[in-house]
């Protein structure tokens, strides 16, 4: 089918210089498959990307964890989608719940930023995914949905997207949907985009999975059909976040 795994490590708001510095040292030591099989990508905070950049091993890439929704300017506290262009940041994650709840990015917001950034040259990770009270309410993929078409809706070339599912209540949480769980989502996902976008787009865009990934939990998550990766939280400051890029092999084996 051809879509390579992938692993994003969201560091969020983490670090020090030092540990910072201690996180590279470990990714550059770390034994993991080839470009081939896997596509690496972290993402440090802002003030930290030029530094992890210029000492990590080139085989893992960086990400941004955020981008303003247009043209940069005077907008005070923003980082623009130019400016990470500017620095060869190959990679922006948008669309984070918890930039959602925390900050009200709306759906509508969220594929602004999507399509601008992509039109910059960047290449998104792009975060969807329910909250418990919705689960339970048995809303899940109705919200998956709207928030993906809001992207859809805005964007026309998908080479450069990489769906993140990360379920909110499995966030941060310790609570990992299960691998059926997750391949259930992912693969009404996969349908929705085959209906709504392309069968093009649905068979060759990578769903990767986020919430409460570990050392332990994610192999067999990686094995489900529909999972092409991860996006790590947690466990991607941690010497465990090699052990989850080398789940990708679980796919060539
Ligand atoms: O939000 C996440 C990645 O973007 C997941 O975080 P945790 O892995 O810490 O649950």
């Amino acid at each position: 089918m051809g879509r390579k795994f992938f692993v994003g490590g969201n560091w969020k708001c983490n670090g020090t210089s030092g540990e910072v510095k201690k996180i590279v040292e470990t990714l550059n030591a770390g034994k993991i498959p080839s470009t081939d099989v896997v596509e690496v990508v972290v993402s440090p905070p802002y003030v930290f990307l030029p530094v992890v950049k210029s000492s990590l091993r080139p085989e893992i890439q960086v990400a941004a964890q955020n981008c303003w929704v247009k043209k940069g300017g005077a907008y005070t506290g923003e980082v623009s989608a130019e400016m990470l262009a500017d620095l060869d940041i190959p990679w922006v994650i948008l669309g984070h719940s918890e930039r959602r709840a925390l900050l009200n990015e709306s759906n509508e917001f969220v594929g602004d930023k999507v399509a601008y950034a992509l039109s910059k040259g960047l290449k998104v990770i792009a975060c969807v995914g329910e909250t418990l009270e919705q689960r339970e309410a048995g809303t899940t993929m109705e919200v998956v949905a709207a928030q993906t078409k809001a992207i859809a809706d805005r964007v026309t070339d998908w080479t450069n997207v990489v769906v993140a599912y990360e379920p909110v209540w499995a966030i941060g949480t310790g609570k990992v949907a299960s691998p059926e769980q997750a391949q259930e989502v992912h693969c009404e996902l996969r349908k929705w985009l085959a209906a709504n976008v392309s069968s093009e787009v649905a068979s060759t865009t990578r769903i990767i999975y986020g919430g409460s990934v570990n050392g332990a939990n994610c192999k067999e998550l990686a094995a489900k059909p529909d999972v092409d990766g991860f996006l790590v939280g947690g466990a991607s400051l941690k010497p465990e976040f090699i052990d989850i890029i080398n789940s990708a092999t679980v796919k060539s084996a």
